[in-house]
């Protein structure tokens, strides 16, 4: 991974959520930007070795439900797994909200965000209280900001790259 000057206003950001102890004391180097329009999500994935073990994440503009998921298990034998068997529970990600995922929740489970429109909140959706929401309540995606800010331990200066016979 090549080095880049991260923007002014989002360095403050990620020097603020570093402050917290999210690195075990470095500060955030990475931030990924993605954008979903209502209806987008992402399929279930682990985001690889390659990051700090916690990922951090601002949400803008709405809400959505992050589902997490066990991996496939590499057992021979066994029924099909389905994504529907793996799906363990979700967790309510609101607008404005920080998000702190680490150890295991980050480092085992894949995590993903279903293509859909609404989402109808249940008991699978684990932080409802803490989130302030009610089960059986509908809420409507908008199109939504998130940026994923982390530490990553190797990156490469561009000039030695570039710099290499
Ligand atoms: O948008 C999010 O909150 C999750 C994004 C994500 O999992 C990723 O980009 O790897
Ligand atoms: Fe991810």
């Amino acid at each position: 991974m090549l080095a880049e000057k991260i923007p002014d206003w989002l360095q403050v950001y990620c020097e603020k959520i570093s402050s917290l102890g999210a690195f075990s004391g470095k500060t955030a180097n990475h931030v990924l930007v993605n954008e979903y329009k209502q209806g987008e999500g992402i399929m279930p994935h682990e985001d690889g070795p390659l990051y700090h073990p916690t990922v951090t994440t601002i949400s803008l503009g709405s809400h959505t439900l992050l589902d997490f998921y066990t991996p496939i298990s590499r057992s021979d034998g066994e029924a099909p797994q389905t994504e529907e068997s793996r799906f363990l529970f979700s967790l309510l990600v609101k607008p404005r909200s920080l998000l702190i995922l680490q150890d295991e929740m980050y480092q085992r489970l894949l995590h993903g965000i279903r293509p859909c429109d609404q989402d109808t909140l249940t008991d699978k959706v684990v932080n409802l209280s803490a989130a302030g929401a009610l089960p059986g309540e509908t809420l409507t995606r908008d199109t939504r900001v998130s940026l994923t800010i982390r530490h990553v331990p190797k990156v490469m200066k561009a000039k030695l790259i570039l710099g290499r016979k």
